[in-house]
């Protein structure tokens, strides 16, 4: 089994303790009732290379990464400092996160879009992050088969969410892309082996078309990956890990939204 194959029995194992507890037509009128999502793609369209801000406690490779004792401190901080999004981990076993975790976030900060980080696999888990206010939702390419990855995709935009797609290789885009995906995450980090290739996101990007929104995931450890990122077209990165572990995670997300609105910071024309 990959270490993907593993999570995802988990989170299977958990999502059937959750289901018991709420079920579906519950999940679904809340969902329904939940204060409307923002715009994220007009975020992510702003000038200049986004910042997607990651609350992340541990991760598979490396374990514990960070003692956050107040998620919604921390994520006020990269709200403040002008991430785009923040992307809150809610993956228990693995990486440490919660549903708690996502709700304390969403208490604290309300201007910013929302990403629910985590291993969707059902219909279920998509009305339970509207449920609780997010604005966009992670679909792993290499976690569903095609027709779920459409069908899950179709739900979380008639909900008037939208869906961070993520890939690791030409052949996932290519799926992602027949899916209808609107932005596309090709993430440096292989998901059954967890080894970092920060390559692979100028060898697929400039593939895409043009009006996909393209965001470079994981790996990034300064403005220098940032810009480097941006040279192959990247309109926005998402990074965990070198925030959680810096010093100050505030000027850390100010450094690479500074880099990142900088007019020789190359971007996308669109
Ligand atoms: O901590 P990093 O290397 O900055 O990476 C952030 C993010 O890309 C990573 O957490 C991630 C990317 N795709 C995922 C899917 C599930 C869980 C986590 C992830």
């Amino acid at each position: 089994m990959t270490v993907l194959e593993s999570i995802i029995e988990g989170v299977r194992e958990d999502l059937a303790v959750r289901e018991s507890a709420i079920p579906f037509d519950e999940i679904k009128q809340l969902s329904a009732a939940a204060t409307p999502p923002h715009d994220v793609l007009a975020a992510l369209k702003a000038p200049g290379v986004g910042v997607i801000a990651e609350v992340k406690r541990r991760s598979p490779s490396k374990g514990e990464l960070a003692e956050i004792g107040e998620p919604a401190e921390l994520a006020a901080d990269y709200a403040d400092a002008g991430a785009r999004v923040i992307s809150v981990l809610t993956e228990g076993r693995r990486f440490g996160g919660s549903l708690a975790d996502f709700d304390a976030v969403r208490a604290r900060v309300v201007g910013t879009p929302l990403l629910r980080k985590d291993f969707i696999v059902s219909p279920y888990q998509v009305h339970e992050a509207r449920a609780h206010g997010a604005d966009m939702v992670l679909l792993i390419v290499a976690a569903l088969e095609q027709n779920a990855l459409e069908a899950l995709l179709d739900r979380v935009e008639s909900l008037g969410m939208t869906a961070l797609v993520e890939v690791h290789t030409a052949e996932e885009a290519d799926r992602a892309l027949e899916a209808g995906a609107k932005v596309i995450g090709i993430n440096a980090r292989n998901l059954h082996t967890l080894e970092v290739d920060r390559d692979v996101f100028g060898r697929i990007a400039p593939g895409l078309p043009q009006h996909i929104l393209k965001i470079a995931e994981s790996g990034v450890r300064g403005p220098s990956d940032l810009m480097a990122y941006a040279g192959s077209g990247a309109d926005a990165v998402l990074v965990g890990e070198g925030l959680v572990t810096s010093d100050n995670p505030k000027t850390a997300v100010t450094q690479l939204v500074t880099a990142g609105s900088h007019p020789a910071c190359p971007r996308p024309s669109r």
